[in-house]
Parts: C-alpha cells; structure tokens; sequence
C-alpha cells in the first residue's frame, strides 16, 4: 500500500503493433478515476461500505477498514470497482506464498466446520446479557472514558483487568472446547493449534465461532482500545486470532515470555480450579527493542481469576509460570489493525508506547538541552535570533509532509518570558493542538538572559 508521497498509479502499458510503424494500439480500455494516492489518515467521517460477502482472500474487514483511506475520487465509484482496486493493492502487498497458505486455512477451516457438530448453538451468536457481567455490559453502553475507568483496574500501565465474563458463559464455553476435542480425538483430525508455543488448546475461529467473536472485538472491545490504546492502532482493530490455551500437568504447564502477534490482546481466564499459572508482564518494546533490559517499574505479576479480563498491547512482553496443579484455560483474542501494520512500515520512533524508545528519546533531549546550554554558557552562540529546523529532525521526517518542516528563526532581542511564549504559540500554529509540545526555560547569567526552546527533541537557544 502506498501512503502520501508514493503514487500508486496503474496505467496499462501502450502496445505497438512490433514494427514501430503503424498505430499504437491503446490498451484495454480501463476506467480511470483521477488521483489515486490513499489518504495517510483514515477519512473518519466516511462510512465504509461492508464487503461481508466479497469472495477473496482478504478479511473482509480489511476492505472496510481501506476504504477510509481511499482517495476522494475513488469514494464515488461503484462498490465493484472499489473492490477491485482496493483488491489490487491488496494482492501486490500479499506475497504468492502468503496467498497459498491462506486459501489452504480457508479450506481446512471449511473442512472443519462441514464435519463438527456444535454442542452450545447458543454460544455461535452473541448475547451479551447471557455472555457479560451487567457492570461490563453498563460499560460498553456508556462508552465513555469514565464509565471504562469505573470497572478497571490498572496494576502497572497499560495493563487493565476488569470483569468481564458471566460464569455460566465460561462454563458452557469450556464445555463446547470438550466437545471439540473429543470430537478430534474421535475422528483424529488433525487440528492447527493456536500458535508455536501451544501443543495444545484450539483455534475458535476455526470451528464456527469467529463470526461471533468478531462482534466482540467490534462491539465490546473496540471501544475501549480506542481510548486507552489509541496509538497501537487501537481505533482501526479490524481483525483477530481467537482461541483457548489450556494449561496443566498433562498439558501445557507454562508459556514463555513472548510478544503476541496482536496490536491488543484480551485474555479472559475461562477456568477451572488451579494454582500457579500466574502471568508476567515486563514492559512494552518494539521490535528493535525486544530484547532490552526490563526497567523495575515494567515489572507485574498477575494471578488470573475466572471470568476476569486482562487488556493489554500485544507488544507488552509477558508469559505464564507453570500451573502447578489443576487445569487453567483461557480465551485468548488477539486483535489485529492492519492500517496499524501498514503505517508501522513507514516510522522509526515508536517513543508513544515503546519504553526503550521513549528512554532513548529521553536521553536524546537531555543530552541536547545540555549541550545548548552548555553552548551559551561558553558564549559561542550570541545570535539574539533562534533558530530551529524541523526539516533536519528524523522524528518528524517520516510523519510529518515537507510544507510543515520549515525552518523558523525568530528575534528574540528585548523578549520577555511572556513575549517568548506568545511567539511559540504563534510558530507552531500550523501544528495541531498537542501533537508537539514547545517547552521554553529562561534564565539569567550574569548581565545576559538566556532562552532555551525545546521542541519535544530538538532544543534551541537564543541569547538577547
Ligand atoms: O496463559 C496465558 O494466560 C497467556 C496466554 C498468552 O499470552 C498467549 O497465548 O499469547
Ligand atoms: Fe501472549
């Protein structure tokens, strides 16, 4: 997919008739439709089209989710043309392989479903007052910050656990899961399991339930992403992994610390009686930061109680100690943006969750404001203009398009601290409120004062 700045523009190749002479046969005639740049920022304002019954490798979903990013002339045209340009991107980002192994998925999955016979019909659609708590339930009604915030509870950041599962729900649930596997052993199908490090639990989506775990993700846990994972792509979830994990001696008795392939991931402890099996978290890290040291604030151990939801990133590190006695099994649903992955691709600073890169961000400003101040204590720079150049600043050159990358040079002769700041505030007019933040510091030295201006990384100073 291409963002701004990278065209995507198919134009059919022209065809000469081989001699060189002789009319240029035209290709094919093709419809244009003007621009077809996607937009950088999903067009929150425009209600994508379903795509529920377009026969395609992809998610449906995905299609509704890249609609929003549709140039302005491709909104207008026919639902089929949409599909088959939106296809079309789709597939040249899809590598051949990737293709195959999801239309193999697709028939195992078909397989699967023709031959099982759901124990609970009742569990395949959602109810949400036979599924939920009635205090989870009020939550997502209101769907506001606050009424979220009344039923969480955040034990270190960015990890919420609340109620969420009625038990007579996790009952019927584990009882299907059962069912499932007797009907496997039964029969010995041989089944996917969730994921590299499972040997056992089992892929819900994969024997009839995805349709309504995905009005969960859609309806119940989308919109608490949106408010407290806003920049993991917790706004734009458009697909998940769902499946059970089942823990004891005779199955598997702990998880190793891991990442999950998720943007968020919602962990439910369906049961039963156990002990052990406590989950450990160790802060959030990108990919390049996956292995760094955990800092001893990133540190939580949590024990699991049925019915009780954990929220988290997906890139929030963590696993599961051994389950010493009993059986432990949990719903996993591992909730997926692919605008998150598509725009991921196009930035190096993940400071808004990474912990190792908002350390080194950090560091980076220290260093700078120390540095300009040291500059000024020397004398060396007695300029009474400041100067800043965003345009050089490797932060903003991923996000940020050229015409807001502009050099500013300001006189600060005769400044106040109140002139400093009325002069900020008018510079960075062109940004959004709170998308960068301007700190100034004034102080004396000897006859002169001194500014020094931080713009989130880059620091200035100016003399007068
Ligand atoms: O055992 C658990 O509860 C954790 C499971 C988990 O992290 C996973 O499956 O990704
Ligand atoms: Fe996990």
């Amino acid at each position: 997919m291409s963002l701004d700045g990278a065209v995507e523009r198919r134009e059919g190749s022209p065809a000469g008739n081989g001699n060189g002479n002789g009319p240029v046969m035209a290709p094919p005639a093709r419809p244009t439709y003007g621009d077809r740049r996607l937009r950088l920022n999903p067009n929150t304002e425009h209600k994508p089209e379903r795509y529920d019954d377009v026969q395609s490798e992809f998610d449906p979903a995905i299609f509704s989710s890249l609609e929003r990013h549709l140039p302005p002339s491709m909104l207008e045209v026919p639902r089929d043309a949409k599909v088959q340009f939106m296809k079309e991107i789709l597939t040249r980002y899809l590598p051949e392989g990737e293709r195959n192994r999801v239309q193999r998925h697709k028939e195992y999955r078909h397989k699967l479903m023709m031959a099982y016979q759901p124990l609970h019909k009742e569990l395949y659609n959602l109810h949400p007052s036979a599924f939920f708590v009635p205090s989870f339930l009020k939550a997502v009604n209101d769907n506001t910050e606050e009424s979220f915030r009344n039923i969480l509870s955040e034990p270190s950041p960015g990890i919420y656990t609340f109620a969420m599962l009625q038990p007579s729900f996790c009952e019927l649930l584990l009882d299907e899961v059962e069912n499932f596997e007797k009907w496997v052993n039964a029969v010995k199908f041989k089944i996917m399991r969730p994921n590299t490090m499972n040997k056992y639990g089992a892929v819900l989506d994969d024997f009839g339930l995805e349709t309504m775990l995905n009005k969960l993700m859609e309806e119940f846990i989308s919109p608490i992403a949106r408010v407290f994972f806003p920049e993991v792509g917790g706004s734009t979830l458009d697909s998940h992994h769902g499946f059970v994990v089942e823990y004891g001696k005779d199955k598997d008795v702990e998880l190793g610390f891991h990442v999950d392939d998720s943007e968020v991931t919602l962990n439910v402890c369906l049961g039963k009686d156990f002990s052990g099996g406590e989950l450990f978290f160790r802060g959030v890290r990108c990919d390049k930061h996956v292995n760094t040291e955990t800092q001893p604030e990133e540190i939580l151990d949590y024990s699991h109680v049925p019915g009780q939801a954990v929220l988290h990133r997906g890139r929030h590190r963590h696993g599961a100690r051994p389950t010493t006695s009993g059986h432990r099994i949990n719903m996993l649903l591992w909730c997926r943006s692919s605008v998150f992955r598509e725009m991921k691709k196009y930035q190096k600073d993940f400071s808004s969750w990474c912990g190792e890169c908002q350390r080194e961000k950090k560091e980076r400003q220290r260093q700078s404001l120390a540095a300009t101040k040291m500059a000024f204590l020397k004398g060396s720079c007695l300029s009474p203009r400041l100067t800043f150049d965003l345009s050089k600043e490797s932060d903003y050159t991923g996000v940020m398009s050229e015409k807001f990358r502009r050099k500013i040079s300001v006189n600060w002769r005769n400044a106040t601290k109140e002139s400093v700041a009325t002069s900020i505030q008018t510079h960075l007019r062109w940004k959004r409120p709170g998308n960068v933040g301007a700190k100034f510091d004034l102080f004396g030295y000897g006859e002169r004062l001194l500014c020094i201006v931080l713009i989130e990384v880059s620091t200035v100073g100016a003399e007068f």
